[in-house]
């Protein structure tokens, strides 16, 4: 039977690597490719079908950075079997030189390569709707994607599953529940990586959760081999699992052996379940407000053009 998989950030890297596994993993598979740039979806599209003739790919304009883009994609959906939450971005980041070299001596040196711990910052930017643009794109507008598609994920007698490509970057001390834009701090990337870590148990136990499982496979390696293939292994990994097997408390991890071989791992999260039950009413608060300026945005445009009719 076939089975729907959407994809958003499926034009390179991680994303467009999973595509290409899911492929030749099952035939059954309907792809579809959830991106901002359609030049690129296209071309992913083109690359995906030259090694799968055969295969079914549709593309579907997204750009999980503005709400608008999510809601009109949402519209668009009719069945899902499973969402991989996968696009994100971490601009202009910044390398502290020092950091690295004294981590290069030191005996964190394996850590440091595995998860940029205390190395990198990044400078962030308002979006159109009025947000940091790398909580937008990397936790919000997926937020928004699942809050809207909720009906489609958790029918009854269908199990949809959302996996969600959290990092090893995640991390506790990047975030904070008094700024969970991250609008004061240098480390936007962890701190929206581990806010999709908390909302991923806040989803399961607040949603449906016999029906709606979210993962977030943590994109590792600890052999400096990192490849977009080999950073799809715990995504490729989740596609084939029973949702009974899996631990919505663990972060699955994609992992290659000295001998190159990849696997995957589960490990408990260091997450404070009342810290995500306040994150995840947080978002539902700022979505109102979100979801109202955007209306009252789309009334202002509508009037604007009556009033440019009529002077004409
Ligand atoms: N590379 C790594 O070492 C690691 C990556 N990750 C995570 O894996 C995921 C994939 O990253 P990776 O493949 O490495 O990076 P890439 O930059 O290759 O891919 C990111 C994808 O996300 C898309 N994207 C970015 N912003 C938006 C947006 N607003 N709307 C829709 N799509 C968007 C990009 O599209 P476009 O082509 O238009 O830019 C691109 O297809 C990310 O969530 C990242 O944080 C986690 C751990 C490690
Ligand atoms: C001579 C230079 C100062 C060397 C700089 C090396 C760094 C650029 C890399 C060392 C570890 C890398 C790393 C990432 C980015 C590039 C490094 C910082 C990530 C942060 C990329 C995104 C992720 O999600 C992480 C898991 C990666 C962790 C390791």
């Amino acid at each position: 039977m076939e089975r729907v998989v959407i994809v958003t950030g499926a034009s390179s890297g991680i994303g467009l690597a999973l595509c290409e596994r899911l492929l030749t993993e099952d035939k059954q598979v309907r792809l579809c490719l959830a991106c901002r740039n359609v030049q690129r979806a296209k071309a992913a599209r083109s690359a995906l079908l030259t090694s799968h003739t055969n295969a079914r790919v549709d593309l579907l304009h997204l750009d999980v950075g503005s709400v608008e883009s999510v809601l009109n994609a949402a519209k668009v959906a009719n069945r899902i079997d499973f969402m991989y939450l996968n696009a994100g971005i971490m601009p202009n980041p910044q390398v502290d030189v020092g950091a690295f070299f004294k981590g290069l001596f030191s005996s964190n040196v394996i850590n440091m390569f595995a998860t940029a711990e205390g190395l990198l910052t990044q400078q962030d930017r308002l979006n159109s709707d009025g947000l940091q643009e790398v909580f937008a794109t990397n936790l919000f507008g997926h937020f928004i994607l699942i809050r809207e598609l909720e009906p489609l994920l958790c029918q009854t007698g269908h199990t949809s599953r959302v996996v969600w490509t959290s990092s090893s970057n995640a991390r506790r001390s990047a975030f904070s529940i008094n700024d969970i834009q991250h609008r004061e701090g240098t480390e936007p990337y962890s701190s929206s990586k581990y806010a999709s870590d908390m909302l991923s148990l806040a989803l399961n136990r607040n949603m449906n959760s016999q029906v709606c499982l979210v993962c977030s496979p943590l994109i590792f390696t600890n052999t400096f081999t990192l490849t977009p293939y080999n950073g799809a292994e715990a995504l490729h990994w989740l596609f084939l699992q029973k949702p009974e097997s899996l631990d919505p408390r663990a972060k699955y991890h994609s992992l290659t052996s000295g001998l190159g071989k990849n696997y995957t791992k589960p490990r408990l999260m260091d997450i404070d379940g009342e810290m995500a039950e306040v994150l995840f009413s947080k978002l539902r608060e700022l979505e109102k407000v979100v979801r109202r300026n955007l209306c009252e945005r789309n009334a202002d445009n509508e009037a604007h053009q009556r009033y440019l009719s009529d002077i004409e």
